[in-house]
């Protein structure tokens, strides 16, 4: 049996990770006495005795947190968005290739990826890669995700009835958003993207689309069958059929459908006149979006079955 310390165990995250974590056979949690959840010591004496610490906590917190546990020897994988592109961490998107899972699994250190991020990069980077998009253009990047994405803070708002929430609002004005960075550089763009997120008057699930210009029908056939072939093997991406909307929801693509699951739905549009297409990928962002890539990659990170408790659908 392998252990775990999650430090933040009572934020939307931790929780959504304690929680998949009760139904693993593999995996068990050591918890901190919630008075001293914020006692270094106490952190230091947990981080000693377990397999690797999870860090589910604001950034700041999360870089001293995962100080502590490199002084300790501990292993990390931090879900904030602290270390994401930092030195001597490894992104935490096994899907991105065969060496990335090798590298996860090896890692003394890996940091799970953002929600928006996962999306954009799951649908970016093969393509980059292949040459089929160009990693020189300007990509636009637009998402909706639920207020859960905004943790408790964000919850309250939305749920206390305190306040008039809209149906949905953009962020992000700034262009300064935090997943910016992430997914330029695993994404293999020379330029950031136009990022542009925005939050519904709901709790979960999430859309992340990009616009393409000048797609003929021979490169879309090119974009689908990339993808295609990059996610063949992976049991958590689900590349859907070209210009298919489910007929559930036709003729609307929604966020919902997908809580509590790890997978991602990757969608390619194409007008008739192949001048306009249109990139969407669909998760949960409480689930691949943290916590189920959590445990995912807690899973990878400790040899075990990757899809152990990763999904609580
Ligand atoms: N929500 C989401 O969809 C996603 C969140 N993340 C990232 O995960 C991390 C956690 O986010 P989220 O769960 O949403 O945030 P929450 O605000 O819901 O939870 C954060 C938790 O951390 C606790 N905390 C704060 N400082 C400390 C500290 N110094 N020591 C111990 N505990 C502390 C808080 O305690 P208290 O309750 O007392 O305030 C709270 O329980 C963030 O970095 C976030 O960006 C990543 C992907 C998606
Ligand atoms: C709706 C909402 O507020 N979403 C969060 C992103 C959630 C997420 O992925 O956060 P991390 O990058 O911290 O992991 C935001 O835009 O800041």
């Amino acid at each position: 049996m392998k252990s775990v310390f999650i430090d933040g165990e009572s934020g939307t995250t931790g929780l959504q990770v304690r929680e998949r974590l009760a139904i693993h056979p593999q995996i068990k949690v050591v918890s901190i006495d919630p008075k001293l959840k914020r006692d270094a010591n106490e952190k230091r004496r947990l981080m000693r005795e377990v397999d690797v610490a999870v860090l589910c906590l604001p950034d700041a917190a999360a870089k001293e947190a995962a100080a502590l546990a490199q002084d300790v020897g501990c292993r990390v994988l931090d879900a904030s968005s602290a270390h994401r592109t930092a030195e001597g961490w490894v992104f935490g998107l096994p899907e991105l290739s065969d060496q990335q899972r090798a590298a996860i699994a090896g890692a003394q250190c890996v940091a799970n990826p953002g929600c928006y991020a996962t999306g954009a990069i799951l649908m970016l980077a093969p393509l980059v890669s292949a040459g089929v998009l160009s990693g020189d253009d300007v990509y636009a990047i637009n998402a909706v995700s639920g207020y859960s994405g905004g943790g408790k803070q964000l919850i309250e708002r939305y749920e206390s009835g305190e306040f008039q929430s809209p149906a949905v609002a953009a962020y992000g004005l700034d262009f300064q958003h935090k997943h910016v960075r992430e997914i330029q550089v695993l994404s293999g763009l020379a330029h950031a993207p136009i990022f542009i997120p925005s939050v519904g008057a709901y709790r979960q699930g999430m859309l992340v689309s990009i616009p393409l210009q000048e797609v003929s029908g021979e490169k879309l056939d090119c974009l689908q069958g990339t993808l295609e072939a990059s996610y063949r093997a992976e049991d958590f991406i689900k590349l859907q059929t070209f210009n298919k909307i489910d007929p559930d929801t036709a003729p609307f693509l929604t966020p919902h459908g997908l809580d509590g699951s790890n997978e991602v739905h990757i969608h390619l549009f194409g007008s008739e006149d192949g001048s306009r297409g249109l990139l969407v990928a669909k998760l949960d962002n409480l689930g691949k979006g943290a916590s189920g890539a959590a445990v995912q990659n807690l899973n990878l990170m400790l040899g075990l079955d990757e899809s152990l408790g990763v999904d609580i659908r």
